[in-house]
């Protein structure tokens, strides 16, 4: 049977947990699970898997389309400091869902973070960023800003270590620094590649940064 034509119950019985073991529990949790997996050939086999659990999350591009360009923040990321890596990733707004729901979340996350209040927003992808080990799915919106939308500095919050950098970068420069190595961050990366090819309409078969 072709793949794409597997119903999930099928593919469910596949799977059988046997032991869950959680390894850390100090912020989010990892666990270790044991499971029997019932592979293609319909031989059992024994597997263990660790899993990293931070919930959901949500993160949006606010593009202007007259001012040809968009909102990126600039952090530290702690994990990414190793490597020759300085840490300090160019990110599109993002935020944990924390049992809210992604769109009602992300909106309060734009504006804690960049200060713009958001308007409409559209959801185009929901996705799994790291599904080798990482249980995380990812919402992925668009949204327009304008100058006077900005209600706030943004920043984040202080109290939780949050000391972020609010920049308006021309949608070409952005694509430049993909190029560059300068943007390295997965979300962003397809979030300004979706806005090269749906929103500023430039270059979309081209795929050249240049066309912009
Ligand atoms: N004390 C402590 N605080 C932590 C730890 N890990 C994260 N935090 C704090 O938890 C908060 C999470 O902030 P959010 O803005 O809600 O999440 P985020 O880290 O930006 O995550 C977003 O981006 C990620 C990367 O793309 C996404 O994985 C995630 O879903 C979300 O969208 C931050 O203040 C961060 O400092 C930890 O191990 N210990
Ligand atoms: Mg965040």
């Amino acid at each position: 049977m072709n793949s794409l034509h597997r119903s999930k119950t099928m593919e469910n019985e596949r799977v059988r947990i046997r032991n869950v073991e959680v390894l850390s529990d100090d912020w989010y949790l990892l666990k270790k699970t044991t499971f029997d997996y019932r592979r293609a050939d319909g031989v059992w086999q024994t597997l263990n898997r660790e899993t990293y659990d931070r919930g959901n999350g949500a993160t949006i591009l606010l593009y202007n389309l007259e001012r040809r360009s968009v909102i990126l923040i600039r952090q530290f990321r702690f994990p990414t400091y190793r490597d020759g890596h300085d840490g300090f990733l160019v990110e599109t707004p993002a935020g944990l869902l924390d049992n809210a729901s992604p769109e009602q979340r992300i909106r309060a996350e734009a504006e804690e973070e960049t200060g713009y209040r958001v308007g409409d927003v559209r959801k185009v992808f929901e996705v799994f960023m790291s599904p080798g080990s990482v249980t995380e799915k990812l919402h992925f919106f668009v949204g327009e800003y304008t100058a006077d939308a900005r209600a706030g500095e943004g920043g984040g919050n202080v109290a939780e270590g949050e000391d972020i950098e609010v920049m308006e970068v021309p949608i070409q420069q952005a694509l430049m620094m993909i190029a560059e190595g300068e943007i390295a961050d997965g979300k962003t990366i397809m979030l300004l590649q979706y806005a090269q090819l749906h929103l500023f309409g430039v270059g979309a078969n081209r795929g050249l940064v240049t066309d912009i």
